[in-house]
Order: C-alpha cells, then sequence, then structure tokens
C-alpha cells in the first residue's frame, strides 16, 4: 500500500448499512477510512454526497473512493462531474477489476438495492487489489479527459 491508504466512503440513504459494512471490511486490510455519512436512514440527495467524495479523492486527500446509492447509478454520475475523476458502476467483480486495470478508475459505485451484502464485499476486494496496467490502457485513459480525442 503506498503512503497515502485513505479512502472516502459515502452514499445516500439506501446504502447506509452497507457503505457501514464496507468501511469495517476496508479498514481491517488497513485502509485509512474517510467515511463521510450520511449516518441516518432520513431521505438525502444522492449528488452531493456522490461529489462530496469524489472531492476528496480529486484533491488527492484520499487514494480512492467508494460510493453507494440504490442503483450505484446517480451518485456514479454525480461523481464524475468531478475533473480527474473516474468511477464506475460494479455490480460483478469482473468489471470491479476491469475498471482498475484498464481504466485506472479512482472510484467504485455499488448500487445497494442491486447487489447483496457479500458480493459488495467482494467487488469491493476485486477494485482494491487490481493494479493498472498501463501501456496502451494509459494511452485510452488519457483520451477520456481530453476534449480533442
Ligand atoms: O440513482 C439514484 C439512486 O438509486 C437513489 O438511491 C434512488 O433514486 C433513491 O430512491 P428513493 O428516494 O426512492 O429512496
Amino acid at each position: 500500500m503506498t503512503a497515502n491508504n485513505r479512502i472516502a466512503l459515502s452514499s445516500d440513504h439506501t446504502a447506509i448499512q452497507l457503505r457501514q459494512a464496507i468501511a469495517a471490511h476496508v479498514a481491517a486490510q488497513g485502509w485509512e477510512v474517510v467515511d463521510i455519512g450520511p449516518t441516518t436512514s432520513e431521505s438525502t440527495d444522492y449528488p452531493q454526497h456522490g461529489k462530496a467524495a469524489a472531492r476528496l479523492v480529486a484533491s488527492g486527500d484520499c487514494r480512492l473512493g467508494i460510493i453507494l446509492c440504490g442503483s450505484g447509478q446517480g451518485i456514479m454520475m454525480a461523481a464524475n462531474k468531478v475533473e480527474g475523476i473516474r468511477c464506475g458502476v460494479c455490480s460483478d467483480t469482473f468489471s470491479a477489476r476491469m475498471i482498475r486495470q484498464h481504466n485506472d478508475a479512482n472510484m467504485l459505485s455499488i448500487g445497494a438495492r442491486v447487489v447483496g451484502d457479500w458480493l459488495a464485499l467482494d467487488i469491493v476486494d476485486a477494485f482494491l487489489t487490481a493494479p493498472f496496467e498501463g501501456g496502451r490502457h494509459a494511452t485510452r485513459v488519457a483520451m477520456i479527459g481530453s476534449p480533442e480525442s
């Protein structure tokens, strides 16, 4: 693990319990968890939570981020509006590996109403352990952020 082992976590009201389970899971692996909530299941708006976690990652304060909402989709869309963020929604471990290995994703989004808790933890593990492969993938990742590409 590199010097910055901080990981940002946030969700909306649909994923409080799963987010807390993920926080405990990754903390047990040695990650320093920056869990920015929310802590109650009162209905809340996913864009603010996705963007708040994304800003922690984009600033370099956290190396990676994991965000959750009901489908994983809305909070992913919000996070990807923050410059420098590459966030994918994953409901399977293959995709979770691929967004790291090929897309150098710095954030993972999970739908708490889509996957069960155990699968979610496997998805998290796949995301956190797969290294970016670089090479041709680095060229393509650079093209994502280039308006001319
Ligand atoms: O993409 C959006 C997310 O799935 C939200 O978690 C979902 O829209 C929340 O729905 P509700 O307000 O009905 O709990």
